[in-house]
């Protein structure tokens, strides 16, 4: 007997239907709450949450990132050729708090924290910065075949500024002619996808250079579908 061919359905990781519908119930929850702030553009959909992250959990992400980043600098520095010059790491997804915040940040937003990336955590030192980039996956490229069967498209975008670096390190949008300054515990978010649930090429951001002092972040990616690689790590 033959052994029947698996098909698999593409369509199942990357529904734009479904990417219009996880849109449209994001967007419907931050809307209706009264701290967030949408940062007004026709061409994405953007929000902000001012002093989402108390100065407490601020410090110990920070804490955290550091006692993380020592070994890794010079390694990181040199893989990444001058495009994301930013040290960055995995916080630890078993610690109360990182589970406490990560909750929060899904509670928010009406998202499953199943289907969100590891909360990554970086820090610029100065003249670090992430060059323009999009969050979400382009599907021509060689890694898609995996990311599309690992939790498929990123959906949201989820950031939060723990500290303000004296001079640069504001996240730009150059096709917005817009830059968000860094606001200590301001959690910034964004839908990588536009109004046809499809890759929003407007979502294009960068990470501009710090001048002086050193910026924090920690940032979280949402997929549209259930992510494995919380298992792994
Ligand atoms: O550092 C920033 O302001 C942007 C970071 C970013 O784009 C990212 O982590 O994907
Ligand atoms: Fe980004």
């Amino acid at each position: 007997m033959t052994k029947p061919i698996l098909k698999t359905k593409a369509t199942k990781y990357n529904s734009p239907k479904r990417m219009v519908e996880l849109s449209q119930r994001v967007t419907d929850k931050l809307n209706a709450h009264p701290q967030v702030q949408w940062l007004e553009s026709p061409h994405a959909q953007l929000f902000v949450h001012q002093n989402f992250l108390s100065d407490a959990d601020c410090a110990l992400l920070i804490d955290m990132i550091e006692a993380d980043s020592t070994p890794s600098d010079l390694y990181e520095t040199i893989k990444t050729e001058g495009f994301r010059t930013s040290y960055s790491c995995n916080v630890k997804i078993d610690d109360p708090d990182i589970q406490r915040i990560e909750k929060s940040i899904c509670d928010l937003m009406g998202l499953d924290n199943d289907h969100s990336e590891v909360l990554q955590g970086q820090r610029y030192l100065v003249g670090q910065q992430f060059k323009n980039h999009h969050d979400y996956f382009h599907e021509t490229e060689e890694y898609w075949k995996k990311e599309e069967t690992n939790g498929g498209q990123r959906s949201w975008t989820a950031m939060v500024y723990l500290n303000e670096p004296e001079e640069g390190g504001a996240t730009a949008f150059p096709q917005l002619q817009y830059q968000v300054e860094p606001r200590k515990g301001m959690l910034l978010m964004w839908n990588n996808m536009g109004p046809d649930g499809r890759p929003n090429l407007n979502t294009l951001h960068a990470g501009t250079p710090v001048v002086k002092g050193t910026k924090y972040i920690i940032t979280k990616w949402f997929r549209l579908n259930r992510w494995h690689g919380r298992s792994f790590q």
